[in-house]
């Protein structure tokens, strides 16, 4: 098996820790994703003003940035706090929400990249696009299959010295050498929004309390693929499911991870 800590352990290690996770994300985000951290177990910060984004980066386990909505000053923030994450020896994660969207964006995209993330978090048309493909997208919403993108996951993966997670209907993880595939979940999802920016701040939360971000990463998709298989079966529509959602998240026990497929890729 290609995992040393199962999802379960990783859940009940994640909320012993209880980790500061210092959050750059967009303004859409910002509530749902510090919401799912609370409900799993983690402390979240939502900060990104360049004046202090380098000194609290450094005192929070991890560090995740994603720039769904940018503008020039929270990129200072984001090169920041990166330097103080690295300077500490804190993992950082990285979600290139759209990067397609724009050349200004593209290239933001590619200086953040080149700072060497620990994990990249995106769904399949962000990560086809990194990897110089074509895809269906235009803004945050994916176009594409995950399947379509693995191959350019295990590339970015070996290129980056990174985890690269692609998400979907059936999530997809790599370091370039071990691989998993996840089912689960629910349709629902992306019908949610800022679903997938709230997993990046989580697996942030599972990176600063695991050595291995593999297993981390694997930990953080799986509580996702379980939470969201039992929300669904009360809800009624996206928004009671989010509200589901993030009860399940508050009452789910490790041992229900058990359930949870996870196969080698
Ligand atoms: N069709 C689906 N069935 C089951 N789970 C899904 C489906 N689509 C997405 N998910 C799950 O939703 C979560 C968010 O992934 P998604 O790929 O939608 O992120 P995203 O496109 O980056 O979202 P956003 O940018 O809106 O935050 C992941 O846990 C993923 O497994
Ligand atoms: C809808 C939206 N627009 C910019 S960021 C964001 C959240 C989903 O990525
Ligand atoms: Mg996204």
């Amino acid at each position: 098996m290609t995992l040393t800590t199962q999802p379960a352990d990783a859940l009940a290690q994640m909320r012993e820790t209880a980790p500061l996770v210092h959050c750059i994300t967009n303004y859409v985000a910002m509530n749902i994703a510090a919401n799912v951290l609370l409900a799993a177990g983690a402390s979240p910060a939502m900060l990104h003003t360049p004046e202090e984004s380098g000194d609290f980066a450094a005192i929070a386990g991890a560090l995740t940035v994603n720039f769904g909505t940018l503008s020039p000053n929270w990129v200072d923030g984001m090169h920041k706090a990166i330097d103080g994450a690295q300077a500490a020896g804190k993992p950082w994660v990285f979600d290139p929400v759209a990067h397609y969207a724009s050349p200004w964006r593209a290239g933001i995209a590619r200086d953040l990249l080149a700072r060497q993330p620990t994990i990249l978090r995106a769904n399949a048309s962000e990560v086809l696009a990194l990897g110089g493909g074509e895809t269906a997208a235009k803004g945050p919403d994916a176009g594409d299959e995950v399947a379509a993108a693995e191959a350019t996951a295990r590339t970015l993966a070996t290129e980056l010295g990174a985890v690269v997670a692609v998400t979907g209907a059936t999530d997809f993880v790599t370091d370039g050498t071990r691989a998993v595939r996840i089912d689960g979940g629910s349709p629902l999802m992306p019908l949610v929004t800022a679903m997938g920016c709230s997993l990046t701040c989580l697996v942030g939360a599972y990176a600063a309390a695991l050595d291995d971000p593999f297993d981390a990463t694997v930990g953080a998709l799986a509580l996702f693929a379980r939470a969201g298989d039992i929300a669904a079966q009360g809800a009624s529509g996206p928004a009671s499911f989010q509200t589901a959602f993030i009860d399940t998240l508050h009452a789910l026990r490790p041992d229900a991870l058990a359930a949870v497929a996870v196969t080698d890729a």
